[in-house]
């Protein structure tokens, strides 16, 4: 039913875009800390109450510079929090094929892949048999490197192009456009001036044909457009300007981490425009 809710919002229609509530099960997660790996807070439920439309449910971190995890440690993760999804509506962060399964096989009913299926041989097959929804996110280089010297000619048509040509090689493998949304993967392998690009440019993605999801909350983008020093844990009110700014422009789904917050400012946004 993600694919339902994913069609019932239309760009710019006075569509309010479905909130997408991260769980990170990472000790390295730079915004929460991780708790909820150290059996703390992140409960999905809460996210749920909280009123997000999905939880994402993340075992390796791929923020800037995190070091890529090992299957085993990635499975082990996210078989520790599956008790607590029963019942949730869930969509899974990984770049690994076997975690795809395992968590689509635990209820999963989206995949959420920041290297677009590009980073496992076995990832887009494994989408194609399942028939399920997948997000497919622009990423320049790896987590642990993408941000030392990110460099384009033009973000906004380099990275229009190579989701194109990701959407045209998912439809090649026999997964159809009703299954796929796209991200133009804010912070990955971007500065401020790129990061800045897509988000005044987000509306020409639109013309990929599929719903978009946008994920900027919490991260440096906010602190470089703030045009000051913000520390990790004061960034709520720039996610939630930067979460505005997205549903202004149509975006279908918002990934964020404060998801009562960005309910409330979406619903008071929507007071204004519905019609
Ligand atoms: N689709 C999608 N998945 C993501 N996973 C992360 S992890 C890094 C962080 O939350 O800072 N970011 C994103 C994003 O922007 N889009």
């Amino acid at each position: 039913d993600v694919r339902e809710r994913l069609t019932a919002v239309r760009p710019g229609y006075g569509g309010r875009p479905l909130v997408m509530g991260i769980l990170n099960v990472t000790p390295d997660s730079f915004s929460d800390g991780g708790q909820y790996f150290e059996g703390g807070g992140g409960d999905p439920a809460a996210l749920v109450t909280a009123g997000a439309d999905i939880v994402d449910v993340g075992a390796e971190s791929t923020r800037p510079g995190a070091a890529a995890v090992a299957l085993e440690e990635e499975l082990r993760r996210l078989g520790s929090v599956l008790p607590a999804l029963a019942g949730v509506r869930w969509s899974v962060d990984t770049r690994k094929a076997a975690v795809m399964a395992a968590a689509l096989d635990a209820g999963a009913g989206m995949i959420n892949d920041v290297s677009a299926l590009t980073h496992d041989p076995a990832a887009m097959a494994l989408v194609a048999a399942r028939g399920c929804p997948v997000v497919l996110m622009h990423h320049q280089g790896e987590p642990a490197t993408m941000q030392v010297a990110p460099a384009y000619d033009d973000v906004l048509l380099e990275v229009f192009d190579w989701l194109a040509a990701r959407i045209d090689a998912c439809l090649a493998a026999g997964i159809g456009r009703e299954r796929i949304v796209a991200d133009v993967g804010i912070g990955f392998g971007k500065s401020l001036h790129h990061n800045r690009a897509l988000l005044r440019g987000l509306a020409l993605f639109h013309a990929l044909g599929v719903p978009l999801l946008l994920g900027a909350s919490r991260k440096r983008v906010i602190e470089g457009l703030a045009g000051r020093a913000v520390p990790v844990g004061a960034r709520l009110p720039g996610s939630l300007a930067v979460a505005l700014h997205g549903a202004a422009h149509g975006v279908q789904i918002l990934r964020v981490h404060d998801v009562a917050e960005t309910v409330q400012a979406l619903a008071v946004w929507r007071g204004i425009e519905a019609a």
